[in-house]
């Protein structure tokens, strides 16, 4: 069985309290139209409990962009899971591109963070994808399978159902340069296939999302790819209209 479309919103840095009052009405205006797809938005994590509250008659994921791998201690400016648990959390992306890049993000916190958040019950979300320079390598697969399997050692004891990856071409982030659904389609199938070796049937199930420059007039033909669960979805996640339109197109 297909696992259920999701979309999720990933605003990064960027968004502020009217954007999570303006978002949720909006999506709830159009809940009609997205029956059988589920939604998420993550929000810088200030916003969490806004977003709660704002959508707690809605059926709206809250998610956050980051936690810590440790459960708790002396590390400044840090959020653990089971403080984003208490305000309502239900997915944790893990090991963002701009995360990686930027801060450094290995995947030996990868496992950590899968471990900490499936074991609390909250699905994790773990992004994986090739530079351009590993794409012109032919190091696509090489890449994306090491990063995989990074978060399948920390989902050790835990359920394959509270795990989601995102594949997420870096050079199509934010570039407005998107995979082509062939493209898209043909690492997606790699990932599923995978994650069938690894986790026998389970694997069947996981939900695969894409991102990187998801916009409307392209969402519904990368989602109508065999392997293709949903999208995880940056700038174009931050204008009502246009989100809505990418999870409508999630619907098929
Ligand atoms: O990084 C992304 C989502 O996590 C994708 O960002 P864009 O949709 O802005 O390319």
């Amino acid at each position: 069985m297909q696992p259920q479309p999701l979309v999720l919103a990933n605003w990064k840095l960027n968004g502020d309290r009217q954007l999570v009052t303006s978002m949720v009405s909006a999506l709830r205006d159009a809940a009609d139209s997205l029956h059988g797809v589920n939604v998420g938005i993550c929000p810088p994590a200030i916003y969490i409990p806004a977003l709660t509250e704002a959508c707690y008659y809605d059926a709206i994921g809250v998610g956050v962009q980051h936690i810590s791998e440790h459960p708790k201690g002396a590390y400044t400016g840090e959020l653990a899971v089971s403080m984003v648990k208490e305000f309502g959390v239900d997915y944790v992306l893990i090991g963002h591109s701009e995360r990686r890049s930027l801060y450094q993000e290995s995947d030996q916190q990868v496992a950590a963070k899968v471990a900490q958040v499936t074991s609390a019950g909250l699905t994790a979300v773990v992004c994986v994808g090739e530079s351009e320079a590993q794409r012109e390598a032919g190091e696509t697969l090489t890449v994306v399978k090491a990063q995989l399997a990074a978060a399948l050692q920390g989902l050790a004891q835990s359920s394959p159902a509270l795990l989601v990856i995102a594949y997420e071409p870096v050079w199509a982030i934010g570039t407005g340069q998107t995979a082509t659904p062939e493209q898209a389609q043909q690492v997606h199938a790699e990932i599923r296939s995978w994650l069938q070796q690894q986790l026998g049937d389970a694997g069947k199930d996981i939900t695969l999302l894409y991102g990187g420059s998801v916009k409307p007039d392209n969402a519904a033909e990368l989602f109508a790819q065999a392997d293709i669960n949903g999208g995880l979805i940056g700038g174009a996640s931050l204008v009502a209209d246009d989100f809505i339109a990418i999870c409508q197109a999630a619907r098929g």
